[in-house]
């Protein structure tokens, strides 16, 4: 577990880029720290593996203090993801990721297994791509790569800073899924920047909304969607609010509002846990969907789903 308490920095004496925040991430847990340019995500991010020494504050983790340990061996726990990859231009794909291993001294055969795992995992296929070298990937698939290499020693700690930020929006969503979908981050404790709100929801279990150096609000992104602090949170997300309100809600959030109706013939089953974005997008395809949960079966239409948010959102304020 990452304990952040009363963290600051200032470069110059009269401005502090981080002032005075606190946090706690949990393992299986992703902390994404958000907000606008300049308000110190990186520089909180980096004081994490030491690149950057705080002025006062402290940071443990799992109950120990980062300053009273060499930070190399600090960072030997941690993967960090960059958004420019610093893919080494003259090694090849799979010396790339071979580092830390190297660094650690594992045997050869391990090494070898674990990079063919990670490439198949990240949909690189090891025949064709471990002699490979960087220039002769796609941006996507050099991104992938520096997931790789950042979970090659199976660091319980990821650090990434705007690691999809440098792709366009259909890759950068593609390289998101795979990554998302690796069963191993259920293990780890993520931290993660960004300046994309979308990416925030997706990626989030908590959301550090970061303004001027402090923290305008800390919490899930259903609490601070539903329930923002102040002014300053609720104008960050206006403009793409429906979106994010779609994309965190599940069925089973509004289960109570969902009319009972028996499912028709051809009606499929959704998970209760289908998020609202996901549910209407499979409505958009003209079928008709039935869901099963706590023992009764509803019928799932948009309106249904657009009438039952309301009611969930009345019942919020
Ligand atoms: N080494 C440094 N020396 C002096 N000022 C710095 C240094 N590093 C960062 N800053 C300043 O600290 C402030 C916060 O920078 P930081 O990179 O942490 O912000 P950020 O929220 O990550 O922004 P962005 O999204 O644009 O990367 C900025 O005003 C920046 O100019």
């Amino acid at each position: 577990m990452i304990k952040v308490d009363q963290l600051s920095k200032y470069f110059t004496p009269l401005k502090k880029v981080v002032d005075a925040i606190s946090f706690e991430v949990n393992k299986g847990e992703t902390l994404v720290l958000l907000g606008t340019s300049g308000s110190g995500k990186t520089t909180t991010l980096r004081m994490l593996n030491r690149l950057i020494e705080p002025s006062s504050g402290t940071i443990t983790i799992n109950g120990q203090n980062i300053l009273q340990q060499p930070a190399d061996a600090l960072r030997r726990q941690m993967g960090y993801v960059l958004q420019e990859t610093g893919l080494f231009p003259h090694y090849t794909i799979a010396e790339n990721i071979a580092i830390v291993p190297g660094l650690l001294q594992w045997p050869k055969q391990q090494t070898a297994a674990r990079t063919e795992e990670l490439l198949h995992k990240l949909q690189l296929p090891p025949h064709e791509y471990s002699e490979a070298y960087p220039r002769e990937l796609s941006g996507g698939q050099q991104q992938r790569v520096g997931l790789a290499r950042a979970l090659a020693a199976n660091p319980p700690i990821l650090l990434m800073d705007e690691p999809f930020g440098a792709l366009d929006p259909i890759t950068r969503g593609m390289v998101r899924k795979d990554f998302m979908a690796l069963d191993e981050l259920h293990q780890k404790t993520i931290v993660l920047v960004t300046h994309d709100v979308n990416e925030a929801f997706i990626m989030g279990t908590q959301i550090c909304l970061m303004h001027e150096g402090r923290i305008a609000q800390i919490g899930s992104p259903a609490t601070l969607l539903f329930n923002p602090a102040n002014d300053f949170v609720r104008n960050f997300f206006s403009e793409q609010r429906l979106q994010l309100e779609l994309r965190i809600m599940r069925i089973h959030d509004t289960w109570q509002w969902l009319p009972s109706a028996a499912p028709g013939n051809n009606a499929q089953p959704l998970q209760p846990g289908t998020s609202y974005w996901d549910a209407l997008d499979q409505l958009n395809t003209g079928g008709a969907f039935f869901v099963q949960y706590q023992g009764e079966t509803k019928s799932v239409t948009s309106e249904a789903l657009f009438t039952a948010l309301n009611q969930y959102k009345a019942q919020k304020q």
